[in-house]
């Protein structure tokens, strides 16, 4: 039987999800996390509700993948290496060049690397995912799936910035967006689950995960999104700043001391956001405790928050000159009753109501407006990794 392995490599772990062909029925999903720290957590679920887990140093990906592998062996989920048979990796930054995923050969390995700056935290990454793999496996179907793809419908009147016109032309300065597989997929379930062509649907799309992004899809195709040039733009996230005026950087770096830039830009990505306003955590669930124990600092990043992922839906709603859906996903969006009930009760003006009881729920697919809702409201778990199966699927059949 043969098989293929979605890959979601970030800076400090490996996602994954093996599928049996050509059903796609999942054999078995885990994370390898705190890769290069001391004991990283190996986790592996399978069959009937089965899990392995053990902690152990594992430095990098290479390694990573290597026990990924033969743990796969251990555990009779593959019987020999050659039953997979192709493998797609999920990266963040295709830039201007990828409009569609695309197998990869040293070019495309060459050009993933060459636009780490447009994803720092991931596209390093992502690459080192991909070189790992095809050490192991030099033969099967490698294809990369970019975030970035589903965004380049966007419109120029969207992704320029309003600087000089030459740094778009000499240096491909524009907004390019992030999570664009997620915000396909739950775009393309929210119009099957209303059962309407997508053609004539305007949604507004919120990924709501330790990075965060909302998209305005209308027609089916992204034409704007929060993020922007990198993953950092758009609204508050665990420890990213989002939106902020660019002269505080450098009033920020002369008050601290700081003289090169890339430090502030690393506070910016990885020491802002709710961590950063809380002071308490990055993970939403810290931050929810700390606020109900009556931190007045966690209650303010929750409040900031909320308060920008509304901002964005009304742009979008704004720029689409309407909305019939509005729909929630990725570790937030599908886990946090409260933050979709707080967001939703907040733009009732819209037309959008929110079923307390229908919202009372955790990662499942389902319509959680009221009937009478004009505007829908859609909780839809994310399935980025399905994506990337179906697009290994397509160019394993052209090549
Ligand atoms: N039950 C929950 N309630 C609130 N937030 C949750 C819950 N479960 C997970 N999350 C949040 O989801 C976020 C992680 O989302 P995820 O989509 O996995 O992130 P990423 O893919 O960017 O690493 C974290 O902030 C985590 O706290
Ligand atoms: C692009 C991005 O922010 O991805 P993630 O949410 O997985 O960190
Ligand atoms: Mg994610």
């Amino acid at each position: 039987m043969s098989k293929i392995i979605a890959i979601n490599a970030g800076s400090s772990s490996l996602k994954f999800t093996l599928y049996a062909m050509p059903e796609k029925d999942v054999l078995a999903n885990g994370i390898i996390e705190r890769i290069g720290l001391n004991d990283s957590v190996f986790t592996i679920k399978h069959g009937e509700g089965e899990k392995f887990q053990v902690t152990e140093d594992i430095a990098n990906h290479e390694i990573a993948v290597q026990k990924l592998l033969d743990q796969l062996l251990a555990l009779n989920i593959i019987s020999s290496y050659d039953e997979i048979t192709g493998v797609g990796h999920r990266v963040v930054a295709g830039g201007e060049i990828f409009k569609d995923s695309a197998l990869v050969d040293d070019l495309v390995l060459e050009q993933i690397e060459e636009l780490g700056e447009l994803a720092p935290l991931h596209n390093p990454a992502n690459a080192t995912g991909i070189r790992a793999f095809k050490k192991l496996l030099p033969e099967i179907t490698s294809v990369a799936v970019f975030d970035t793809s589903f965004h380049t419908t966007m419109p120029k009147v969207n992704y320029l910035y309003s600087i000089p016109m030459e740094y778009y032309e000499k240096y491909a300065a524009r907004k390019y967006g992030a999570h664009g597989t997620s915000h396909k997929y739950v775009a393309e379930r929210a119009a099957e689950m209303l059962g309407r062509p997508i053609e004539e649907l305007k949604i507004v799309t919120c990924h709501i995960g330790n990075g965060g992004s909302i998209t305005a899809v209308q027609g089916g195709k992204s034409i704007d999104t929060s993020m922007g040039f990198t993953p950092l733009a758009g609204i508050t996230m665990g420890t990213r700043s989002g939106d902020i005026d660019a002269s505080l950087i450098a009033y920020l770096m002369g008050k601290l001391g700081i003289t090169d830039i890339n430090e502030f830009v690393e506070i910016l990505n990885k020491k802002s956001g709710l961590l950063g306003l809380s002071g308490v955590s990055s993970d939403m669930r810290d931050v929810e405790t700390a606020a109900e124990n009556g931190n007045e600092d966690a209650q303010i990043a929750l409040d900031i928050f909320h308060n920008r992922i509304i901002k964005y839906i009304g742009q979008y709603v704004a720029i689409m000159n309407g909305v019939d859906a509005i729909v929630f996903t990725a570790g937030v969006g599908e886990n946090s009753a409260p933050t979709r009930k707080i967001i939703i009760d907040g733009i009732s003006w819209f037309g959008c109501e929110i079923d307390e009881e229908k919202n009372n729920v955790r990662g499942v697919e389902r319509i959680i407006s009221t009937d009478d809702s004009k505007v829908k409201v859609l909780l839809i778990p994310t399935d980025e990794e399905l994506m990337i199966a179906r697009d290994v699927v397509r160019f394993s059949e052209k090549h």
